[in-house]
């Protein structure tokens, strides 16, 4: 395959709140550490009134707020403006693309970059397909949320593929440019250890939550209107559990990746309307604190009433031979105690202790992967106590531990949007999404959501700075299983 070299990104939403705290200061990471192309120019648009300066005084000074201070340096800064320009376009006028195609040669390497709302990226389409944007040399890349529903992610991919093929659509997960959810993969396919145990003979349980501190962060409109299911669950936790539960794939590549992916995203069992009381539970946080600081109920944030739910908890079964019997506990919440991304791999019992005899106990192994803020890879296992015990013989839980902050100390953290970045730069969609992922997200999530609203589900209040509705807790309970917090 030869890679077309891109001469120009071109970011839509480039005045957004993600263009300023994570596009720009991701490209300019990748600038000072010498990974863009020597010539790249970025181009960004939106219908603010700027000029070219007025736009690079403002992408210098997101620089200065979003970049970690130790980072940020003063005429890199300046240097990685000089790349920038501007040129301001209501996306719905059609007309006014002809200003872009002016400032921009396809035929020299084009990608781009949506950072809009998804109701603009039809307009958006056919007007950079009206300009001569959409050529053989152009690569697109589309943040979330990719619909609502899998109806309108589905309109959404038609009005895509009519003019960018799915070898040039690259859609975002940001989770999927985290270098811990990389790690997985590094972990169960560069080892011999996990993979003979990592099947229903030898795992009891999975567990995946994504537990965040923040509330509303100044999108109550988008996210009242779609809730924790389909902010999060319907992308980022199904990934993960895709990456978890997938076969070997053949290859590091993105055919055999997503391959591997979406067979198992096509397995997750439906959760029927009967099977809703016990696989699950929706919340909303009520008035609380995380710490000290006090936190107000979702729905005075919000400024009205609202029946959204800000947590959910979801059992779930992947049905193939590999998984059979095998629960994935799904939970994600906001206003929750702690920011933890984690993946729990809850091993089964030894078939006998030979301990057992001699009054020791002992406990099965389990994994934690963690994926943020901590970036730990920690198997627990059994150990003898020190001592010289005549009765019998003591076991504890120690814990092997990989702290991978401290094991690669020398090695930047990058925000995950500069792996993406690169990647579309460079034209590998393997840590992107393909279009028949998405739908069988969708396909899963619309289930649940149809099923929920049959039986009348509604959300539980929770406090603010607590792990969730006590019903979540129950969820597992019923199974025997802690969530481990
Ligand atoms: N912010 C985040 O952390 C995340 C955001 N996303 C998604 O990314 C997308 C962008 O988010 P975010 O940056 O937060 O949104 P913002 O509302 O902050 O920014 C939207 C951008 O779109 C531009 N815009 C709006 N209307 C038009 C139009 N008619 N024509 C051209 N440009 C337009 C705005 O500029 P102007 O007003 O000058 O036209 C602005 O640059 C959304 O779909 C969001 O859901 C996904 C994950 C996280
Ligand atoms: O996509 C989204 O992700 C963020 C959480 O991302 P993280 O990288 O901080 O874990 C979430 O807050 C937001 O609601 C959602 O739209």
């Amino acid at each position: 395959m030869t890679i077309q070299k891109v001469s120009t990104l071109l970011l839509f939403g480039a005045t957004g709140d993600l263009s300023h705290r994570m596009l720009l200061p991701s490209l300019y990471g990748l600038d000072v550490d010498g990974l863009l192309p020597e010539k790249l120019k970025i181009v960004g648009t939106a219908r603010s009134e700027l000029d070219d300066d007025s736009f690079r005084a403002s992408a210098v000074a997101a620089l200065r707020e979003h970049v970690p201070t130790d980072f940020f340096d003063h005429s890199r800064a300046d240097q990685f403006a000089a790349r920038l320009s501007y040129v301001q376009l209501d996306a719905k006028d059609k007309p006014g693309f002809a200003k872009l195609a002016e400032r921009i040669d396809p035929a020299d390497g084009l990608a781009i970059f949506l950072s809009t709302a998804p109701s603009l990226f039809e307009p958006t389409i056919q007007g950079l397909a009206s300009a001569g944007l959409a050529g053989d040399e152009v690569r697109l890349a589309l943040e979330k949320p990719l619909g609502s529903n899998l109806a309108s992610s589905r309109e959404i991919n038609d009005a895509v593929a009519a003019e960018f093929p799915e070898e040039r659509t690259f859609r975002i997960d940001h989770y999927l440019g985290k270098e811990t959810v990389q790690n997985l993969l590094a972990l169960r396919f560069a080892n011999v250890a996990f993979e003979p145990l990592w099947n229903s003979a030898h795992i009891d349980h999975v567990q995946i939550s994504v537990a965040e501190t923040v509330g509303l962060e100044g999108r109550s409109d988008y996210y009242d209107g779609s809730g924790a299911l389909r902010d999060m669950v319907q992308n980022h936790m199904l990934q993960l559990l895709a990456l978890v539960a997938m076969e070997p794939p053949a290859d590091f590549d993105a055919t055999s990746i997503r391959d591997e992916k979406v067979k198992v995203l096509r397995s997750l069992r439906p959760i029927g309307p009967d099977d809703v009381p016990n696989h699950v539970v929706t919340g909303q946080f009520g008035a609380g604190a995380i710490g000290d600081q006090p936190v107000k109920a979702y729905a005075e944030e919000l400024g009205r009433t609202s029946q959204t739910e800000t947590f959910v908890a979801l059992k779930a079964h992947v049905e193939n031979w590999r998984w059979a019997g095998v629960p994935f506990y799904l939970r994600t919440g906001k206003r929750m105690p702690a920011r933890k991304t984690e993946i729990f791999i809850q091993f089964k019992c030894i078939p006998h202790s030979i301990f057992a005899k001699r009054g020791a106990k002992t406990r099965p192994n389990k994994l934690v992967i963690s994926i943020q803020p901590e970036e730990n890879i920690r198997l627990m296992v059994m150990a003898k106590t020190p001592g010289l015990d005549r009765e019998g013989i003591r076991l504890r839980e120690v814990p092997l531990d990989v702290g991978l902050r401290d094991a690669f100390a020398d090695t930047r953290r990058r925000i995950a949007y500069e792996r993406l970045l690169l990647d579309l730069i460079d034209g590998d969609p393997t840590l992107f999404v393909r279009r028949d992922e998405v739908e069988a997200q969708w396909q899963w999530i619309d289930g649940v959501r149809a099923s929920w609203e049959q039986t009348g589900l509604e959300p539980k209040v929770y406090g603010a700075g607590s792990w969730g509705p006590s019903a979540a807790i129950a969820l597992t309970e019923r199974d025997g299983v802690q969530w481990h917090d």
